[in-house]
């Protein structure tokens, strides 16, 4: 029983999960999904999630796809009483977390579109047209934060965790980040601050950097 969380670790939304389960001190049982072989796609898998993408939760009764689902469930059901602020419940503090979620799933969208043509279509030019939707991403992220320390005030908040995963999969794949110094400090302070990081998030990004790099250089990329 317990919560299980069907995953791959190289994904962005699944280490958002990761991240705010350890930063709650949530256990859960990790089930790696595996891709190629289809196991995204199977009736089972389609059950709880016919959108056929992890990260998937399951609670009991409840299956539940979709990184911030996830995130702010796991926050309102099971975050204790001193770690509140990650998701605060004043409407208007939460109204700014949620805004920089929905924004994070934005940045994923443009993080998928230099990586997915790239790794799963060989597709450098595809990959390359889509670059400039990161750029303009991160600029919106740059401006965040020259207004506050972190994404949503002065405290972390499970929007600093989540837009974590995808800024330090973005460096993992070799993309210059002293372009935008508020976010290129932000990162370096929240690798230095959570002390989870590396198991929860930091592996996954190296993994995804890797195989990103390995075949940009094959496809003459750079
Ligand atoms: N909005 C979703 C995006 C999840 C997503 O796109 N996951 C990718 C891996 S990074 C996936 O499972 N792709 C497989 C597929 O689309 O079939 C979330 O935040 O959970």
């Amino acid at each position: 029983m317990g919560i299980d969380i069907y995953a791959i670790k190289p994904s962005p939304p699944c280490r958002a999960v990761f991240l705010v389960a350890k930063a709650i001190g949530l256990d859960y049982n990790l089930k790696i999904v595996d891709m190629e072989k289809g196991e995204n796609r199977t009736p089972e898998f389609l059950k709880m999630n016919p959108a056929h993408t992890v990260p998937v939760m399951t609670d009991g009764e409840l299956s539940i796809g979709d990184s911030k689902a996830i995130i702010t469930y796991m926050m309102n059901q099971y975050a204790p009483a001193n770690l509140q602020s990650l998701y605060p419940r004043d409407p208007a503090a939460r109204a700014l977390v949620d805004q920089r979620l929905y924004f994070d799933s934005q940045l994923f969208a443009s993080l998928r579109g230099i990586v997915f043509p790239l790794v799963f279509m060989k597709d450098l030019k595809q990959s390359q047209a889509n670059m400039p939707r990161v750029d303009e991403n991160m600029a919106l992220l740059e401006t965040f934060l020259t207004r506050s320390t972190y994404l949503a005030g002065e405290h972390l908040t499970i929007a600093d965790l989540a837009t974590l995963a995808n800024v330090s999969s973005m460096e993992a794949c070799g993309i210059d980040m002293s372009r935008w110094p508020h976010v290129q400090a932000w990162l370096a302070k929240l690798k230095a601050e959570l002390p989870y990081y590396e198991q929860a998030n930091g592996e996954g990004a190296q993994m995804l950097g890797a195989i990103y790099q390995r075949i940009l250089k094959d496809l003459g990329g750079k």
